[in-house]
């Protein structure tokens, strides 16, 4: 969107279909910038996500000496790897929002040893890192702590590294396991590496696409269930060569919702049955509440029917395509509950209580708890102006609240600060105007 609204009201819409091809994963998209510079040699990556998030990662590469071009106006970028070590070994970096930037650049930088500092947007230094902190120091980096203890921003100074065993929580990120793992192959240059998990390990699926992406950059982690991670002595990353970008499978439930709410059939593109991406799994949650799903190798068509059953079911290995889930409760024949989304709350917001709020002013009944939603929806929805929290996905899921389902008709909804999408699909309302024929411009 070139111009940002302050708000944007979308009109109730009656039915919902079309095809939308999918902004690149932001997952994928930020993983494979770090590896690629990290690797020797050139990556040309296709379909690279132009977003907040990657635009942060970028020039974060940038100010580290990482040289990378753009092919034109295209999505296509090259990067030239550094070959394991940055050649700037002093930077003050921005890190925006973006959990999949500083998580993994703190473990790479911290590891190769340098002057660095770390910050990000006021939400940013709200969320936590001293899992990963604390497991990093352990092994003799050097990071301190420049505001709140646990919390960036960081300095990350010269320390001296002898890791061998490495141990990180998992129950309140994984990405600071994925952090640990893409760093792991800088560490072991004389000795294997092995990095434990303590207790429970939260969003497991990203920790498969993380695992996928450094074996496709040329290294191998052994695996000891989701317990301990293994890297082998002398291993480092090579190129690929060129490497794709899949779609968004966290953007596709919007879509994919829309054609299950609105009639559909709605087809989403970039995204499909080979998909590395847990986000995916989305669309058994669909299928539970009653929605028909075709697939194919690079594609997802969701068709609604006759109404949307409830759902009651553990979210934890979709947390992020699970806030669609929420929103499309206030269309469901029941009440529905979201179990163990406690990762929630330390996310874009506290997104469980952001969403526990805007779905009240929606007319439905919410019931919050420290990990989950019980969410009963409402004879008809009623006209709001819904809160976004500068959380791209509380824009994204709630502007589904105006579409016309099979048991009660969409409302009139204002989403406030619309601009906040920009984080992960900057262009999203300009595609669901199109998929609800919602006439927004
Ligand atoms: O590794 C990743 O790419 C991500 C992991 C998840 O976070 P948590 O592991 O903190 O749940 C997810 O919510 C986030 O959007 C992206
Ligand atoms: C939690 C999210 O982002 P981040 O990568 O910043 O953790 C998200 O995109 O929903």
């Amino acid at each position: 969107m070139k111009h940002y609204p302050n708000h944007l009201d979308l009109q109730p819409a009656l039915h919902a279909s079309g095809s939308v091809r999918l902004p690149g994963s932001k997952s994928i998209s930020n993983r494979i910038l770090l590896l690629a510079a990290l690797a020797q040699g050139s990556t040309r990556i296709l379909e690279l996500l132009a977003s907040d998030d990657t635009h942060v990662m970028l020039m974060a590469l940038q100010q580290l000496g990482v040289k990378w071009e753009q092919e034109g106006e295209s999505r296509n970028y090259v990067v030239h790897g550094a070959g394991g070590t940055f050649p700037v070994h002093q930077a003050d970096l921005f890190m925006g929002n973006a959990g999949t930037a500083i998580r993994p650049l703190t473990a790479a930088l911290a590891v190769m040893g340098g002057d660095y500092t770390l910050h990000g947007v006021p939400r940013m230094h709200e969320r936590p890192i001293g899992d990963l902190v604390e497991a990093l120091n352990a092994a003799g980096t050097q990071i301190e702590y420049t505001g709140v203890e646990g919390y960036p921003p960081l300095r990350i100074r010269r320390g001296h590294l002898h890791a061998e065993r490495m141990r990180v929580r998992g129950n309140v990120s994984s990405q600071f396991l994925t952090a640990l793992l893409m760093a792991a192959p800088l560490m072991a240059r004389s000795h294997a590496v092995t990095i434990e998990v303590v207790g429970e390990l939260i969003s497991r699926p990203y920790i498969e696409i993380t695992l996928n992406l450094i074996r496709r950059f040329g290294v191998t982690v052994e695996r000891h269930g989701w317990q301990a991670f293994t890297v082998q002595a002398g291993q480092h990353y090579t190129s690929p060569g060129s490497i794709h970008v899949e779609g968004d499978a966290s953007s596709a439930s919007y879509f994919l919702a829309a054609g299950a709410i609105a009639g559909g059939p709605v087809r989403v593109e970039g995204v499909g049955r080979d998909s590395i991406q847990g986000d995916v799994r989305f669309v058994e949650a669909l299928q539970q509440m009653g929605v028909t799903i075709s697939m194919g190798e690079n594609w997802i068509e969701a068709q609604g029917g006759a109404s949307l059953h409830a759902i009651d079911a553990d979210f934890n290995h979709i947390p992020d395509a699970a806030m669609t889930i929420a929103v499309m409760a206030l269309y469901a024949d029941g009440t529905s509950t979201l179990r163990n989304i406690a990762s929630w709350r330390v996310k874009e917001t506290d997104r469980i209580a952001a969403m526990a709020t805007e779905l009240r002013k929606l007319g439905a009944t919410v019931e919050e708890g420290a990990d989950y939603l019980r969410i009963t929806p409402p004879a008809q929805l009623q006209a709001a102006a819904i809160d976004t929290y500068d959380d791209h996905r509380m824009a994204m899921c709630f502007s589904l609240a105006s579409l016309d389902g099979a048991l009660r008709r969409g409302a009139r909804v204002r989403i406030n600060d619309p601009k906040c999408v920009a984080k992960t699909f900057p262009d999203y309302f300009e595609a669901f105007a199109r998929v609800a024929q919602n006439k927004l411009f």
